[in-house]
């Protein structure tokens, strides 16, 4: 009986082995509202405090905390924006709006509801203690804190931040721009009437949003034809533009199966199987110094091959520090019996929802776990991890789950 040549490396293995061969692919330097989604490749200290001058909270008049005169004189308006040079002594206040730097001798605000106003005199209805309502000197920001740290991916309160600190251009990692093809002669495209034998290309489409849902950029390498010159041909452009490659079909064992003994000729495979359900033949390898990750075809199981081996990876290449790149996994109680084979490390499509009556995570399949039926990806939230070495799992009993969208609330 044909075996397979490649050895079943556990999951954990072949997981170590790619991030070993994959690294940030350098930095460049960019206007910061270009930078959305980037990693940060330096620190970005503050130059200024932030509030930089002592801010008024609310809109009202500056006092003097421990003035007892009933009716004070207004001295005039600070507004936010500039300096009135107003002074405040004893026996005045000035009105003041959120924001506005606070006079000279004020050392609290009032807010306008606790205040009577007749002309140029107010009175309020409450007394406040120093500092009350202002907003000291860098409260928020201190002069020369980092405020954003080397690894920090940018978005919307760090965009902000760095517009704060007027940190306009910034080095981030460069994002990686990933090529993503189809191989397999039944397929055609989304819009095609598949003739005898043939099917729509799913995988081209669900791989290339998964790549950019990591951040990088997804570059369209089409279709393949299942001869190895051609495929040949579609590698070695796809490598020219690029700076990873991902496939999909032709590596498991049938007569068509081009891309393993392919990739060995053109670079170093590093592994070809892989103990793992669904994707056993998933194969990565080198090319040009270039990561490559062949899939297998089943559409279940290329996206899911793609979330535990390749995901981790271009999070890599585009900076994340190595302890981010994992999904969170949590605990999850099964709410029903799960049949698993002892031997591969299965990963089940779950929705996983928080139960607030006995404060765990509790698990549900998506149905039929076939590596075909992209339905079982749809709405899914979680990967239940199912390790190889023992067999069913009952209801009640816990499992970790790999988090891969937002939990559902009930
Ligand atoms: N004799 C053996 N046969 C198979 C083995 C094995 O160990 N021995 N492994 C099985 C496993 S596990 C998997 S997973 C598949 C993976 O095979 P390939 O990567 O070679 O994939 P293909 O044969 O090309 O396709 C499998 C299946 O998926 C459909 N497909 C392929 N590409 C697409 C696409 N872009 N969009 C939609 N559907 C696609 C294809 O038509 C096939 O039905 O191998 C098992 N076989
Ligand atoms: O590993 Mo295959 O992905 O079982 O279907």
């Amino acid at each position: 009986m044909p075996e397979s040549k490649w050895p079943l490396l556990p999951v954990s293995e072949a997981r170590r082995i790619i991030l070993e061969h994959v690294q940030p692919l350098g930095t460049e330097e960019r206007r910061f509202e270009d930078a959305q989604g980037y990693v940060l490749a330096e620190d970005v200290r503050a130059r200024e405090p932030m509030p930089p001058f002592p801010a008024s909270a609310k809109d009202g008049f500056a006092v003097i905390a421990d003035d007892t005169t009933e009716w004070r004189r207004i001295v005039g308006d600070q507004f936010a924006g500039y300096d009135a040079n107003l002074r405040v002594e004893y026996g005045t206040a000035a009105r003041i709006t959120t924001g506005a730097p606070v006079p000279q001798g004020a050392n609290a605000v009032i807010m306008v509801e606790f205040s009577e106003v007749q002309g140029d005199r107010v009175r309020f209805t409450r007394r406040v203690e120093p500092g009350a309502d202002i907003r000291p000197v860098g409260q928020d920001i201190a002069q020369g804190q980092v405020v954003l740290p080397t690894g920090t991916r940018l978005g919307p309160a760090e965009l902000g931040l760095l517009a704060t600190v007027g940190a306009t251009r910034i080095t981030v990692w460069k994002r990686p721009r990933i090529g993503v093809m189809s191989t397999g002669d039944e397929l055609v495209e989304p819009d095609e009437t598949p003739g005898p034998g043939q099917i729509r290309d799913a995988n081209r489409f669900s791989l290339m949003a998964a790549v950019r849902e990591t951040g990088a950029e997804a570059l369209d390498l089409g279709l393949a034809p299942d001869t190895a010159d051609a495929l040949e041909a579609f590698i070695r452009e796809g490598l020219r533009a690029c700076d990873a490659i991902v496939t999909s079909g032709g590596v498991s064992m049938g007569e068509l199966d081009l891309v393993k003994p392919l990739l060995e000729r053109m670079g170093t495979v590093h592994f070809g199987r892989v103990s793992v359900k669904p994707g056993k033949p998933v194969t990565f390898a080198t090319v040009d110094g270039k990561p490559f990750f062949a899939m297998p075809g089943f559409p279940v199981s290329s996206l899911v091959a793609f979330e535990i081996f390749a995901r981790p990876a271009l999070l890599r290449m585009a900076g994340w520090p190595l302890d981010a790149v994992e999904r969170p996994r949590v605990p999850v109680v099964l709410d029903h019996d799960i049949r698993h084979g002892a031997a591969r490390t299965e990963y089940q499509r779950a929705i996983v929802r928080f139960d607030r009556t006995d404060g765990r995570f509790h698990a549900t399949t998506t149905g039929f776990q076939g590596s075909g039926r992209l339905l079982s990806m749809v709405g899914a939230n979680a990967l239940l991890e199912l390790p190889e070495g023992r067999g069913d799992f009952h209801a009640g009993e816990s499992v970790d789950a790999l988090l891969i969208a937002p939990l559902k609330t009930e």
